[in-house]
């Protein structure tokens, strides 16, 4: 387990006023580009507005093209996302002390830590976060805020709620674009009979303080998210950068009211590699801190397999990846990082 003391650290990163050796990372020409620093524009993700006529189109070219896109009139409340905001900047002002009394036992489970990626990289990352993965938030949330607990809870039951909501309607849309509809999905039918009638969604809660020297440093490395998709609200402090092969880095300028959806490894999995999971990271910078709120959707039912669509793959192509649960998934991520579709490709091609 890493240990408590870079746990407090993490806590006082506000407070540095050089880059400790251990927060430096070597960035190539081509790989460095910091948001804010140029002033040319440049080409991004779209924006796309939900309740537009056209949506399925716009939404299934900005997967293909991009794998990430912009959302407005999404139907979250404002006020949910000033909420989650402000419940976010309480939590990364509490005493790094009173922190240590609700990090996460293990990576991935509720509370404040690393990110499960930070094994995978020598350098460490200018961010901390807090992670809500099961019900054991509230127990941390009752040690943090023994007055408030009730109406914290509330706003993150909320948001989840919302979000999932607005995740499964993404899905729709996305799997409209490819020719298919959730009933293709396998899970649909067994929803039912499955023992977790809840969805998955998982919450990240990431704080980037301010950073003396944000060309050599890293917020949160690159990544892929284990997920279907994942939504996320940026507040008004850019960060946020998406990997593609022709373009390289393109930062993610915040939109007032927007989220951003990005496309997760299950997606690829389930479109049979037609939609690519974007590889994005968050880069740092010295003026203001940032907070970033992701919901982590693994899709509506847990323990169900998620296996490339039939009709997707069709007769003319064989299934690219073997069945596995989202469980499964994490586990063999966790073990192999960017090595994980390898490592699920299916032996026996079927057709
Ligand atoms: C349900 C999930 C999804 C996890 C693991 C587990 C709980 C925390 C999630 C994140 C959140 C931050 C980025 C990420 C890449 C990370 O390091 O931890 C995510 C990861 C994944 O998408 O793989
Ligand atoms: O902070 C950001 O903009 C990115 C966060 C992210 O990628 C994540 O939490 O998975
Ligand atoms: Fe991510």
């Amino acid at each position: 387990m890493p240990s408590l003391k870079e746990d407090v650290s993490i806590g006082n990163l506000g407070s540095l006023q050089t880059l400790p050796d251990s927060f430096t990372w070597k960035f190539t020409a081509a790989d460095s580009a910091l948001p804010l620093s140029s002033s040319a524009v440049e080409e991004s993700i779209p924006v796309i507005d939900l309740s537009d006529p056209d949506v399925i189109t716009l939404i299934g070219n900005a997967c293909k093209t991009w794998g990430a896109f912009q959302i407005s009139n999404h139907g979250i409340p404002q006020k949910l996302l000033n909420d989650i905001e402000s419940l976010s900047k309480t939590l990364f002002d509490i005493p790094s002390e009173k922190k240590l009394e609700a990090t996460s036992s293990d990576k991935g489970v509720s509370g404040y830590g690393e990110p499960r990626i930070a094994s995978f990289f020598e350098r460490k990352m200018w961010s901390e976060g807090f992670t809500i993965a099961d019900g054991s938030y509230r127990d941390h949330f009752l040690t943090l805020w023994p007055h408030d607990y009730t109406k914290y809870c509330g706003i993150i039951e909320e948001f989840k709620g919302k979000m999932e909501n607005l995740a499964s309607r993404l899905l729709s849309w996305i799997l409209g674009s490819l020719g298919v509809t959730v009933d293709d999905i396998e899970w649909a039918q067994k929803l039912e009979n499955s023992g977790s009638k809840v969805g998955r969604g998982a919450i990240r809660l990431n704080h980037y303080p301010v950073c003396p020297e944000p060309e050599r440093a890293m917020g949160l490395a690159a990544h892929t998210d284990s997920t279907i998709l994942t939504i996320l609200h940026q507040s008004n402090t850019g960060g946020l950068q998406v990997f593609r092969e022709e373009t390289g880095w393109v930062t993610v300028e915040p939109v007032p009211g927007a989220l951003v959806v990005n496309i997760g490894d299950l997606f690829h999995i389930l479109s049979n590699g037609k939609i690519m999971s974007v590889v994005h990271r968050a880069r740092v910078n010295q003026i203001r801190s940032r907070i970033s709120i992701a919901y982590l959707w693994g899709g509506p039912a847990g323990d169900v397999e998620i296996r490339p669509i039939p009709k997707i793959v069709g007769p003319a192509e064989s299934a690219l990846y073997r069945p596995i649960t989202w469980n499964e998934y994490l586990r063999i991520k966790y073990e192999v990082f960017d090595k994980a579709f390898d490592a699920i490709r299916a032996v026996n091609p079927t057709n």
